[in-house]
């Protein structure tokens, strides 16, 4: 509940008093629909069907006078109300609709907009936490639900509200009878509770099935190449089947508590009139007039019954997925990187300009504080200015962990961050990544052009200064050669790229951004040994004018750095320059390169 009117607070702020002119209008709906049951006495009596004393009736004497006219006036009066009535509802119902439906679709985007803005704006921490596809899966499905069920619930108050005036005017007509017919209603609703459990439940079996979906497709996607080569496909296949088979069964349910719900109601009502038929004319020897008029009632009321019960299963129904966007928001907005901004508009923020250097000082981090070990223990580093830096050390020794607790991306959870002397603060984090270009180990393209992949990094690049980029990374060759030129489209995160021209491109719009801190992570390690001592020189030339940051598996490519630096297993066990390093007999560094040097030869 507390979900649901989460998002109804956000529809509220979202469409604000349309909202309610919207309620409004389905409420007249309901008086209009309402009037129809008072018009169908005097109705009844003008044709002839059934003479009824409408004297008799207090809530209906204003209608005596029309059983009073002629006929053929009194029938053109009604006739004509009814005309009125109908066309008018079906004007404002259509207004309606349309407005709804303008609310809806722009709600959705509201909401997603909002959910992806806060996504943006979570600081990294959380991001890694959380699986991407159940993130995917959120800002699709779950979101289609959840704005649906919030509708659902508006649709719920306007039918209570119209079914509360349906009662009001069935009242006038028969105060015991409606009574009667409410009180059967509210017999029928307690009996019915279960399908509303029943669906809360299905609720969250479907809201898992659709995050073990959207996660087993994605992974089978993105290992699609390990999958044929290692002739897994029969396991994938086994792996849908008997997803399928589990989603079948639970859709069936779904249906099924639906149509039992809908059966029940339907199997009471036609014991309850048969009953109550039985009761009137064998016990109390009931007019035929009361009989009709239950009748009448019944067939209006009963319908809307029927309706909330089933509003109330859809929303017991997509309790889960309100329940999980709403926490994923309230999660985001926690983990903001920085609290209270609103904008994601990078353009804003002015770079920062490394003058000295970029210092960790005793730190220490470790990805589960639960867990004893520390990824970085004690870690004081010293990058200066626009020096260039090595980072040296064995798989998981933490260096891609060091590289993001300098861009801030990371907190430490003991010691400090520096830049020039200055610990890094939340308001500079967005400052400090302005002046970086980050080389990731898997670098990532957009489906889209290269002109496009390279200008988002720098919208206003001209062609001469992307070509100067790519001229830099040895990428202008290759791209010259491809039959578009900068206008190819490269496919999906550019698999039609080799993975070397992919590192090529992503390093060409590295530099386009003109950065004051470059950082390569494994940056090369997908280049022939020609392209790579080319980007090396290239490389080694911005020392003066950048700080570049190196994460290198092969230590060759580091000689000219200014200085390396050693990690193993989470701590610095040494700091100099390449030839002092691997003169150190006993030092690691120096092992490594021995073992590098062996496997060469
Ligand atoms: N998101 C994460 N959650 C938990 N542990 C992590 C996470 N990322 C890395 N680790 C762990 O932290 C340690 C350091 O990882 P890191 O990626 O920094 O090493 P690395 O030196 O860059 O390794 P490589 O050279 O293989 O890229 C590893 O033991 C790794 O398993």
């Amino acid at each position: 509940m507390k979900s649901l009117l989460y998002f109804t607070k956000k529809l509220h702020a979202y469409a604000g008093k349309i909202l309610y002119i919207n309620l409004f209008g389905s409420i007249l709906i309901g008086l209009l629909d309402g009037i129809g049951i008072l018009l169908l006495a005097p109705l009844l009596s003008i044709i002839g069907i059934v003479d009824i004393p409408l004297n008799d009736f207090p809530g209906l004497r204003v209608l005596y006078a029309l059983q009073e006219l002629p006929k053929d006036r009194a029938l053109l009066i009604i006739l004509g109300i009814y005309i009125i009535m109908v066309s008018g509802q079906s004007f404002i119902g259509r207004n309606i609709g349309l407005r709804e439906i303008r609310i809806h679709t722009g709600f959705i985007n509201h909401i997603r907009l909002e959910i992806y803005r806060t996504l943006l704006q979570a600081n990294w921490g959380f991001i890694m936490k959380k699986r991407k596809s159940d993130l995917i899966n959120s800002l699709t499905g779950e979101l289609g639900r959840v704005t649906n069920s919030t509708f659902v619930f508006l649709q719920l108050l306007a039918s209570i509200v119209f079914t509360a005036i349906q009662i009001g005017l069935a009242m006038l007509i028969s105060f015991k009878m409606t009574l009667f017919v409410l009180g059967c209603g509210l017999v029928i609703a307690l009996l019915s509770k279960r399908f509303i459990r029943k669906s809360r439940d299905l609720g969250t079996v479907m809201t898992d099935l659709a995050q073990s979906y959207l996660a087993g497709i994605t992974d089978h996607f993105n290992g699609m190449k390990d999958i044929k080569s290692n002739l897994l496909e029969s396991s994938r296949y086994r792996w849908l089947v008997d997803w399928s088979n589990k989603i079948a069964y639970e859709r069936y349910e779904n249906s099924k508590v639906r149509s039992n719900s809908q059966l029940s109601y339907k199997l009471f009502s036609t014991l309850m009139i048969a009953g109550f038929i039985y009761g009137s004319v064998t016990l109390f020897q009931h007019q035929g007039m009361s009989l009709l008029l239950i009748l009448v009632i019944f067939s209006r009321l009963w319908p809307r019954f029927t309706g909330i019960q089933s509003n109330m299963e859809n929303i017991a129904g997509s309790i889960s997925a309100l329940k999980a966007l709403m926490e994923l928001q309230e999660e985001c907005f926690k983990a903001q990187e920085l609290q209270g901004a609103n904008g994601i508009d990078g353009g804003a923020i002015m770079p920062l300009k490394l003058e000295q250097n970029l210092e960790c000082q005793q730190v220490y981090f470790r990805y589960d504080q639960h867990q004893p070990d520390y990824t970085l223990e004690a870690v004081n580093v010293r990058i200066p200015a626009n020096s260039m830096t090595a980072i040296v050390g064995q798989s998981g020794a933490g260096k891609s962990t060091l590289i993001d607790l300098l861009m801030g991306l990371m907190k430490p959870e003991a010691g400090k961050v520096l830049v020039d002397g200055k610990e890094l603060a939340n308001a500079d984090l967005l400052s400090l990544r302005k002046s970086i270009s980050y080389v990731p180990q898997d670098p990532f393209l957009f489906h889209g052009s290269i002109r496009d992949n390279l200008i988002m990094i720098n919208p206003n690049a001209s062609e001469e200064q992307m070509w100067e980029a790519m001229e830099f990374s040895s990428a202008a060759e290759f791209v010259q050669k491809l039959p578009r030129g900068l206008n190819t489209v490269i496919g999906d995160r550019g698999v039609r790229l080799s993975g070397g021209e992919r590192q090529r491109l992503v390093l060409a719009r590295a530099i386009l951004r003109k950065p004051s801190i470059l950082i390569l992570d494994e940056a090369t390690s997908a280049l022939d040994t020609v392209n790579e001592t080319k980007i090396q020189e290239a490389i080694e030339k911005l020392k003066g004018r950048m700080t570049v940051i190196v994460i290198a598996h092969r230590l060759t490519t580091i000689r000219n750095a200014d200085q390396v630096i050693v990690l193993d297993k989470g701590k610095i066990v040494q700091t100099g320059q390449f030839g002092q390093l691997s003169e150190d007999k006993k030092g690691l560094f120096n092992t490594l390169l021995g073992n590098q040097l062996q496997v060469a030869l």
